[in-house]
């Protein structure tokens, strides 16, 4: 069992404790200065507090606030060189948090399935401990990349939760304007991007050949995907990714120019 404190219980926060509240192996404590934030939180959380003393006192440490502010609840914890400091702030550098703590720092770009268990996070750091990854693994899967990676992946996998909502939604809407019952369409296209996903982290093959997979000859889904192939959606997807990285990356500047 580990402490953890997870400070900041806003969106992401509140998706990291009630992800790490269906294993109920750790003890967690909750902070935020707004008592609403905490009373969302207070079922899925061993304690709640607004101190950041408190919250000061767990082995890790999840910071989760906006990444302008992150710089000083950092420095206003004081935290030691035997604890860990996870920032979740997309766009703060290892450097400028290790100017402001003693502790290990470890960056980490989750996204908000942590709260169902199926995050895809991805972590950098030059000490990340087990008992982090341990930690991580219990809201998902975890990959190590370098730090200059973390504002495409910020892009790719803390971003691409609404990018992967939005193109849901566009399969479900076809689906309602052409008489499928809304709520059924609903199941029916989170349920394909469920069963998708699962297929590609399962399945050896690559892609394009589950696509083929799935086109029948002179069958129904080859017709969508003469579409999709003259279409301009891939480049369209690609400028989604750059935009949100490129923000990651002016995000970085402004944060280190503070
Ligand atoms: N929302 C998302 O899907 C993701 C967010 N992030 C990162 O997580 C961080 C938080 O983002 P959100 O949860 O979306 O923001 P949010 O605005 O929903 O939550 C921020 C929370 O921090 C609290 N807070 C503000 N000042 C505080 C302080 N001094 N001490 C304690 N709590 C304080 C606020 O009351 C609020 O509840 C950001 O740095 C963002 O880059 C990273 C990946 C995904
Ligand atoms: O939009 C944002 O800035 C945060 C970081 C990644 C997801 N949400």
């Amino acid at each position: 069992m580990v402490h953890v404190s997870v400070i900041g219980c806003g969106n992401m926060g509140s998706a990291l404790i009630r992800g790490l509240a269906r294993t109920g192996t750790h003890t967690v404590t909750a902070c935020d200065v707004d008592p609403q934030a905490l009373d969302s939180v207070t079922e899925f959380c061993s304690n709640t507090t607004t101190d950041l003393e408190t919250a000061a006192e767990a082995e890790i440490v999840f910071v989760v606030v906006k990444p302008d502010i992150t710089g000083t609840v950092v420095e206003d914890l004081d935290l030691s060189a035997e604890q860990t400091l996870v920032s979740i702030a997309a766009g703060v550098s290892t450097d400028v948090l290790e100017a402001r703590t003693d502790a290990a720092v470890v960056r980490l770009m989750p996204n908000l399935a942590a709260e169902s268990g199926t995050m895809a996070g991805a972590i950098s750091g030059t000490e990340i401990g087990e008992d982090v990854t341990s930690v991580l693994e219990d809201v998902g899967i975890v990959v190590e990349i370098h730090e200059e990676q973390m504002d495409v992946a910020t892009a790719v996998n803390g971003s691409g939760p609404a990018f992967v909502f939005y193109l849901l939604n566009a399969v479900k809407q076809a689906g309602i304007s052409s008489g499928l019952d809304p709520e059924k369409a609903e199941i029916l296209a989170a349920q394909t991007f469920k069963g998708a996903a699962e297929t590609v982290l399962r399945d050896e093959r690559t892609t394009d050949e589950l696509i083929d997979a799935v086109c029948s000859p002179k069958g129904t889904t080859i017709e969508g995907m003469n579409v999709l192939r003259n279409s301009s959606v891939e480049e369209t997807v690609a400028e989604a990714v750059a935009a949100a990285e490129e923000r990651s990356s002016e995000l970085a500047a402004e944060v280190a120019n503070e």
